[in-house]
């Protein structure tokens, strides 16, 4: 008879978090994508609406200085509410981004028609949701929303 697993032979499980954000454009449809989240076993372990300002969308998106797109891009994320939340899950930042489908709605709709951004997106930048795209992306972007981890 195999002797019964030993503590260490079982695998590990990681709870990783990841930010996901509501963008303005989809702040009317919050309450079916929390639903959604939900639904997918995710641990919403914080969460804040806000309003932010051009600095504050140009500090966040500061990776994209300089692309034809980030001055629009500013202006589309300052234009009206968000929210912020910090989702916690095993292998969450794959997940969540799994969830949300291609950065283009349109693409979004032919090749992910149950994403996120297929169903709540408008186009290339009108679409719907943000996930972070890495451990030390997620870090960075919790620590943006919620300093005092609050
Ligand atoms: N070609 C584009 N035209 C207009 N807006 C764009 C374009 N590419 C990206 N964006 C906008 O900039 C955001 C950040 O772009 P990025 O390439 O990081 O995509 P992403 O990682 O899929 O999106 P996000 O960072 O919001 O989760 C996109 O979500 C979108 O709103």
């Amino acid at each position: 008879m195999e002797a019964p697993a030993t503590f260490m032979e079982q695998p590990a499980i990681f709870v990783e978090r990841t930010l996901a954000i509501i963008k303005p454009d989809a702040i009317d449809q919050s309450a079916a994508i929390l639903r959604f989240i939900e639904d997918h076993g995710f641990a919403i372990l914080q969460q804040r609406r806000l309003h932010m300002t051009p600095e504050q969308c140009s500090d966040f998106y500061a990776e994209h200085y300089g692309k034809m797109f980030f001055p629009s891009l500013v202006s589309f994320m300052s234009s009206g509410p968000i929210i912020a939340m910090v989702l916690a899950k095993e292998n969450s930042i794959l997940e969540w981004r799994d969830l949300l489908g291609p950065t283009s709605s349109h693409r979004a709709r032919e090749t992910h028609p149950e994403s996120l951004r297929a169903i709540y997106g408008t186009d290339d930048q009108r679409n719907a949701v943000h996930g972070s795209d890495s451990q030390k992306g997620a870090e960075r972007e919790i620590r943006f929303f919620f300093p005092d981890g609050k």
